[in-house]
């Protein structure tokens, strides 16, 4: 597989189950070291690197609400916890006593009520305030790539909704890179500016602007039946 995703990109990626797409973000995200081959992020070869050193550029949401928060600690005790890994100065020089209030300004851009909820513990929170959470968390560091794997696949149709506008208005103010795995057929003609289908390990489609806007449903289902 060759892949360049450039700077702004909003990639979504969709294919069979065992396409390989999960196998790709694994692979970004080092928690699969490849055989052979070479992968760069934001102009590192890491190949071989841990997925601790490349969290410096990489953040991932999982399929699981659990998988990006700590359920024992509090929301606000979650945010110190990211806040601490983005090693963000700007973000770290702000004095204690302004930390509630920071949050509830971060927790409100959400609209999942967590402003107020910033000393329950996140095992308290329904699966879309975890996920919205999960989001923020990620994202807090101005990540280079932001890896989204079928983030909103256990969420209810409403929820699941919500968190994608929630995330499409993060990725859009941040100018995120984001590589975004769904089976929502929808979600990825209606969510970023290029779609990369995966098929057999390897790359069977990938479009961008206009002709990403151009494709419908049916066209993809047609290809994911070749
Ligand atoms: N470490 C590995 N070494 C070799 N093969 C692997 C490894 N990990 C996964 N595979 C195989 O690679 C194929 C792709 O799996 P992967 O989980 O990436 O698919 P997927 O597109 O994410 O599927 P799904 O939509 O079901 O999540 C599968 O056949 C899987 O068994």
């Amino acid at each position: 597989m060759n892949l360049t995703i450039e700077p702004g990109d909003f990639v979504s990626v969709i294919g069979n189950n065992g396409a390989g797409k999960s196998t790709l973000l694994n692979t970004i995200a080092g928690t699969l070291t490849p055989d052979a081959g070479e992968l760069m992020v934001a102009g590192h070869r890491v190949t071989k690197r841990s997925v601790a050193y490349r969290s410096r550029w990489v953040s991932r949401v999982f399929q699981d609400p659990k998988m990006g928060t700590a359920g024992e600690l509090s929301v606000a005790q979650n945010l110190t916890l990211a806040e601490k890994h983005t090693g963000s100065l700007s973000l770290r020089r702000y004095r204690r006593a302004d930390q509630a209030k920071r949050y509830a300004t971060l927790l409100a851009s959400l609209n999942m009520g967590l402003e107020h909820r910033l000393t329950t513990q996140v095992k308290y929170l329904s699966g879309g305030q975890r996920q919205a959470l999960s989001l923020l968390m990620a994202t807090l560091s101005q990540p280079q790539l932001l890896l989204l794997d079928e983030h909103t696949a256990a969420l209810d149709p409403q929820t699941s909704k919500e968190v994608m506008a929630l995330t499409e208005a993060i990725v859009t103010k941040q100018h995120l890179t984001t590589m975004m795995i769904t089976h929502k057929l929808s979600d990825a003609l209606t969510y970023g500016n290029r779609l990369v289908m995966v098929q057999d390990g390897q790359i069977k489609l990938d479009v961008r602007g206009e002709a990403k806007a151009r494709l419908q449903a049916s066209d993809l289902m047609g290809l994911f039946s070749d």
